[in-house]
């Protein structure tokens, strides 16, 4: 099925928690630190630190370099005309030299996360100051890549509200994405702008040209939510969705609407960061965070690749690492010399050497922040049993659908499938309800009379018998459930079991021996060739019955997408007229469009190598998502596309074959796909879906989920209407229907352009499910309109027409 296929169900659950890795930045740092500061760093508890690529000495040849060059032109008594020249030649930053760093390749290199300078102003208006920033940048990331460093941290723009220095901003990441193949590039980036959590320290562009807390307090203006967001959106765009590009996202004090909290939940995060500013005191006088800031920890750190925590300026700073250093010369010299002379340090040396307190400081050193997120760490949720690490490896990881109507799956695969009980669970509560009303009500049953029984007066169920037949029932976990219910209810049954994967048929025979005592009838066959059950007692005529109860289980992550309605047409025909069911009843699709960048990225990296990269619906444990539309009257966030019931009151071959006999189906064909015969048209499939979206967005595909009523109970003696026995993948009906249910993930329909959303857009989703009478597939078009008035709607975007008819589904 194209479910997932390969996880280790349930056993793998461990009651552990997301660990934090937590590393220390100092924004006022202009050196990398020692191996000895570091090492203190380490001390604290800390797991990596931030290092300064270039020191002072860099930028004061930067800032003297732009000084001349001004001075230079203004000296050149160029004309007005001359100047404007966009040909004048500008400066040139001279090469690095080892005065201009203290970062060098060195045993801790791979735990330090360089950052480039603050100073630079890569989104500068002025032409001077983005070219002399963009060298810097170019030279930095060079260097720290060369130095072996995997990440760099480079300061975000310091606005938004100007799209061509945006551009520019992109531009210049881009070209440094160039510099250095193998690190990893971090824009730092606030989750929105709120005042006071803006960058500190003035840049090349020079002081009071970026907004500060105190002036947009001042100008009262009301702050775009997304702004920040808007700008990591296109930065990356530019970059073509690099793997190599990550965002660091500074956490405000006031945490925005949960919608851009998901926004930025469903990219990709390296860092969060934390400024000592955004820390409230509790009532002992320890920093602490807001009940809503927890919540949204908890959530981030339960991604596969979690982000990193940084500390911004919350300790130690530079006194205390000197001071360190200190401490370790000490250490250092007053070991040295107890081992020189005597076991023992004299009283003197003891009295001069750091005390064993003042030792026990130092190692236990501890900082306020830092525990504070180890409590947080500790005072996670523990995992629940759909979040064990084995799934968790699933999450946003891409499998092609299975065929198992075309291919013959493995035991491994099936062994998979058995790992969730909740669905077996489920069936197994359709069939007992199904067959407790068969014996409430008095319904008949297809089993014939065995040679020699006594005749029935006419009006009652002649012989109590079901006849039961479980298709496809690889290796019979739905057998067993049937033969539970039968037993749980008392009413006896016939029982038919098919398969056509004549290996996991094998498997069948031994069940049927060692466990079922030989009394299921086990048929090797593709249903749709089955010729019918032979009834119990009527083996020496042959004499064929009809099915009272059809069990199947042959539903895919988009409910019809494994071929389910196909196959139940060609076994359908067995099934007792008027009374006989299918169990499931019926299956419905659902969609729901979605912001999915990361897996869009790895979407893109395929591309190249697979032409069929973004026409293939994947099955994937949607994680990182973002739902980019809004539940609104009319217009639910999760819609269904559309619906399957069984069996089919007029099927159209059997119709046929009612008024033509066996004689091949002849059409013409010219209403069908491709001029086919249209034996399967009554299974084509058209939606038309609106969602609407509220904030702006992108979206990258569409989501799908699908439910299935297996059974729904007869009315009770007193009328009311049991509830339907469900089982369901759509996220706001998990719960209530199948919860834990994890055998099928959901399916993702990419796009192969992201579509931008502009605020209050209206997405329009047309998706057909296609046959041509030997496969099936789907095809998908997206269109995106907003209001330019009250009465006049314009289409802003659309995705083209995708299609999987290249790895359709094979009848
Ligand atoms: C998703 S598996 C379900 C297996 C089992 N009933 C369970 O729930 O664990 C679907 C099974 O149906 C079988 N199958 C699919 N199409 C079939 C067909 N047309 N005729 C017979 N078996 C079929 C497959 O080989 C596979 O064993």
């Amino acid at each position: 099925m194209s479910r997932q296929s390969s996880h280790g169900g349930y056993e793998n659950y461990q009651a552990s928690r997301p660990t934090f890795y937590i590393g220390q930045h100092d924004s006022g740092r202009t050196d990398a630190l020692t191996d000895s500061q570091y090492g203190r760093v380490l001390d604290y508890g800390f797991s990596f630190a931030t290092a300064p690529i270039t020191n002072k000495h860099f930028h004061d040849r930067v800032v003297a370099l732009q000084k001349s060059y001004l001075a230079d032109v203004a000296a050149r008594d160029l004309t007005a005309a001359e100047r404007a020249n966009p040909s004048l030649p500008g400066p040139t930053i001279p090469t690095l030299t080892d005065d201009d760093t203290s970062l060098f390749p060195g045993p801790n290199i791979t735990s330090i996360v360089a950052y480039c300078s603050p100073w630079i102003d890569l989104y500068a208006a002025d032409p001077l100051v983005a070219s002399l920033s963009r060298q810097v940048l170019n030279l930095e990331v060079a260097y720290a890549s060369f130095c072996g460093v995997r990440s760099v941290i480079i300061p975000g723009p310091r606005a938004d509200d100007d799209e061509k220095r945006v551009a520019q901003y992109g531009r210049a990441i881009q070209e440094a994405l160039r510099q250095a193949a193998r690190t990893i590039l971090v824009i730092h980036l606030p989750m929105y702008r709120e005042p006071g959590l803006e960058e500190k320290g003035d840049t090349l562009s020079g002081a009071g040209v970026y907004p500060t807390a105190a002036s947009t307090a001042v100008a009262g203006e009301e702050i775009d939510l997304y702004s920040a967001w808007d700008t990591w959106h296109t930065v990356r765009s530019m970059c073509a969705y690099d793997p190599r590009l990550f965002v660091a996202v500074r956490i405000p004090k006031r945490l925005p609407e949960t919608e851009l909290q998901t926004r930025w939940f469903a990219e990709p995060l390296h860092y969060l960061t934390f400024a000592a500013s955004i820390f409230q005191q509790n009532r002992a006088g320890f920093p602490s965070l807001s009940k809503s800031h927890q919540t949204l920890i908890n959530k981030y750190m339960r991604i596969k690749n979690a982000p990193y925590v940084l500390l911004s300026d919350v300790g130690p700073d530079a006194a205390e690492l000197a001071d360190a250093v200190d401490f370790h010369a000490s250490v250092a010299s007053a070991s040295a010399g107890a081992s020189s002379g005597a076991d023992f340090p004299s009283l003197a040396e003891a009295h001069s050497s750091p005390s064993s307190t003042d030792k026990k400081k130092h190692r236990s050193a501890s900082n306020a922040y830092f525990s504070y997120l180890k409590y947080l760490e500790r005072e996670q949720e523990p995992y629940t049993a759909t979040e064990t690490s084995t799934l968790a490896t699933f999450q946003d990881w891409l499998q092609s659908p299975l065929q198992p109507l075309a291919d013959n799956l493995e035991s491994a695969t099936y062994e998979v499938f058995e790992g969730d009980p909740v669905k077996y669970d489920q069936y197994e509560k359709a069939i007992t309800a199904a067959m407790a009303d068969w014996k409430r009500l008095n319904r008949p049953s297809s089993a014939l009379p065995r040679s020699g029984a006594a005749a029935v007066p006419a009006g009652t169920p002649t012989i109590p018998e079901l006849v039961v037949a479980v298709a496809g029932a690889g290796r019979g976990p739905l057998v067993t459930r049937v033969i539970r219910a039968s037993k749980a209810t008392g009413v006896p049954i016939q029982l038919w079991a098919l398969e056509k994967n004549q290996n996991a048929y094998v498997y069948l025979l031994r069940m049927n021996k060692q466990v079922w005592g030989g009394k299921v009838h086990l048929i090797k066959t593709d249903m749709r060739e089955w010729a019918g059950p032979i009834a119990e007692g009527h083996e020496a005529t042959g004499t064929v019955t009809k099915v009272d109860v059809l069990v199947t289980e042959l539903l895919g992550s988009f409910g019809d997408n494994e071929l389910s309605p196909e196959c139940l047409d060609g076994i359908q025909r067995h099934i007792a007229r008027p009374h006989g069911i299918s169990i499931p009843q019926s299956y419905t699709a659902h969609l729901s469009p979605i912001s999915y960048p990361k897996v869009y990225a790895e979407l893109a990296g395929r591309a190249p190598s697979d032409e069929n990269a973004f026409e293939t619906p994947w099955v994937v444990h949607l994680y990182a998502i973002d739902l980019v539309s809004q539940k609104v009257p009319g217009h639910p966030r999760f819609q269904q596309a559309w619906e399957f019931v069984h069996p089919v009151r007029l099927p159209f071959v059997e119709d046929w074959n009612a008024q033509h006999g066996l004689k091949k189906v002849q059409t013409g064909g010219g209403g069908a796909m491709t001029l086919a015969a249209g034996l399967n048209e009554h299974n084509v499939r058209h939606c038309h879906l609106k969602f609407v979206c509220r904030p702006r967005g992108v979206m990258h595909g569409l989501a799908g989920y699908f439910e299935s009523v297996l059974y729904q109970p007869a009315p009770a003696a007193n009328g009311s209407t049991p509830e339907p026995v469900e089982i369901s993948t759509r996220p706001d009906q998990i719960d209530r229907k199948s919860k834990d249910m994890i055998s099928w993930f959901p399916i993702f329909f990419p796009l192969k352009k992201p579509l931008y959303l502009p605020q209050d857009s209206e997405i329009e989703v047309s998706m057909w499910r296609q046959t041509d009478d030997s496969k099936v597939w789907y095809e998908w078009l997206v269109e995106v309109f907003v209001w330019a008035g009250q009465s006049s709607r314009v289409k802003v975007a659309a995705s083209e027409l995708h299609s999987s008819r290249n790895v359709a589904c094979l009848m």
